[in-house]
């Protein structure tokens, strides 16, 4: 009791406060705000190791978390972080916290918009439980016949989409203001304009855009790097290929709920088996007369497919892991692929910094004090 007492009253004299903004092996990135007690501060950002007693604990620190830094050494930019605040969401693959919501961004044409696709993205940012801010990019390529033809369409479904043409510049101001003071992870396939859109959102972010070449993708294509980017008018974002893969591991039941046209049936009338799931059951609330019925029946044979293979399976897959989902059911879950660092710095940060990130390689997972880290440099 005692000692908590004074470890709190050492807290509340010289906390300071920030998010965790990128991790790499045991160490963190800490975006500074200023408080109180740190009215301004002589840095933005420090490299932070994670407190022993948090790792006694297992507590663990992920990019997004409000954290608690004590120790700073603003000469070498560096500190300890002390405690993490609880997290109001948890997203694992990517492994970011406390996010806001998904901004989904296709594009209109080039590629074609391929609404299986769509609905495929639409359902992994749904289970996500977050809010889906969706966005359709290169507005410029089409007629304003095909515009609002799709805006009706997605409206039928259930969505606002916001209409945008990076290269044209139209649109991305409307956008900003929901993207303000919130955590905003981007998801989309390839080629629709992410990056562009990001680089036109965050200037100093400096993406690579259009080096659609396989082997230049793999900097930002590693499922392990997940980095958060200040954006000018407040807020972050998560440029993450962690959630690139249209991947849907979830229930049956989960799953129905992923669509906000049986959401709004549902809401009106219940079915009248609470395990119902919509495809003629007795008493079922929910018509078939809409556009995405088939994607859905199709999405939900492809989960007890894919419930019936893990359970089926005693050595599973290769491809597949096996995950307990909250739920208590086994669910599949595909392996994820190491993929290499690049070395490319999107941002000219403290060579330290940049150390951190693309110098130390996954294999040093194992390093977790600043003289690991001292020693790793020197070898290097
Ligand atoms: N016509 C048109 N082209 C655009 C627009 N925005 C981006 N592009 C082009 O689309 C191509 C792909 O853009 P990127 O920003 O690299 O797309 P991405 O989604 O980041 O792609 P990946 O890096 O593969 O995930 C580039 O050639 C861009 O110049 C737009 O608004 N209109
Ligand atoms: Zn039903």
């Amino acid at each position: 009791m005692a000692s908590s007492a004074v470890d709190s009253l050492e807290l509340t004299s010289a906390t300071l406060l920030g998010t965790v903004i990128a991790v790499q092996a045991n160490y963190y990135l800490v975006k500074l705000q200023p408080t109180l007690e740190y009215p301004s501060l002589p840095v933005t950002e420090l490299l932070c190791t994670r407190r022993a007693r948090l790792k006694k604990v297992g507590q663990q620190v992920m990019v997004g978390d409000h954290v608690e830094v004590e120790q700073p050494d603003w000469a070498g930019q560096r500190g300890a972080i002390a405690a993490v605040h609880p997290r109001s969401t948890q997203l694992d693959r990517p492994p970011v916290a406390n996010a806001d919501q998904i901004l989904l961004v296709f594009a209109i044409a080039e590629p074609a918009l391929d609404c299986h696709q769509l609905t495929r993205f639409l359902v992994k940012a749904e289970l996500t439980g977050l809010q889906i801010c969706l966005c359709l990019n290169k507005q410029d390529l089409v007629t304003a016949a095909v515009q609002t033809n799709w805006q009706q369409r997605l409206i039928q479904w259930g969505y606002q989409p916001q209409f945008i043409s990076v290269q044209a510049q139209r649109g991305v101001d409307a956008l900003k203001p929901h993207l303000q003071d919130r955590i905003t992870v981007v998801s989309g396939p390839s080629g629709v304009g992410k990056s562009s859109l990001i680089n036109t959102l965050i200037p100093a972010a400096q993406l690579r855009v259009n080096a659609v070449s396989g082997k230049l993708g793999r900097g930002r294509h590693t499922t392990r790097h997940v980095e958060l980017f200040d954006l000018p008018q407040g807020g972050l974002l998560a440029d993450t290929p962690g959630f690139n893969q249209p991947d849907i591991t979830c229930t049956p039941t989960e799953l129905a709920n992923c669509f906000p046209e049986i959401r709004a049936q549902l809401a009106e009338h219940r079915c009248q088996f609470a395990d119902c799931l919509h495809r003629g059951e007795p008493g079922c609330a929910v018509s078939q007369d809409w556009e995405r019925y088939t994607d859905y029946r199709q999405i939900l044979e492809d989960c007890e497919t894919q419930a019936q293979a893990a359970h089926d399976s005693a050595t599973p897959d290769e491809a597949f892991k096996l995950k307990i989902a909250d739920d208590g059911q086994l669910q599949a879950e595909p392996r994820l692929q190491a993929k290499k660092y690049r070395r490319v710095s999107r941002r000219s940060r403290k060579q330290s910094l940049e150390d951190l990130r693309y110098e130390l390689d996954g294999n040093l997972d194992q390093l977790d004090t600043w003289e690991d880290l001292d020693a790793f440099s020197e070898y290097e």
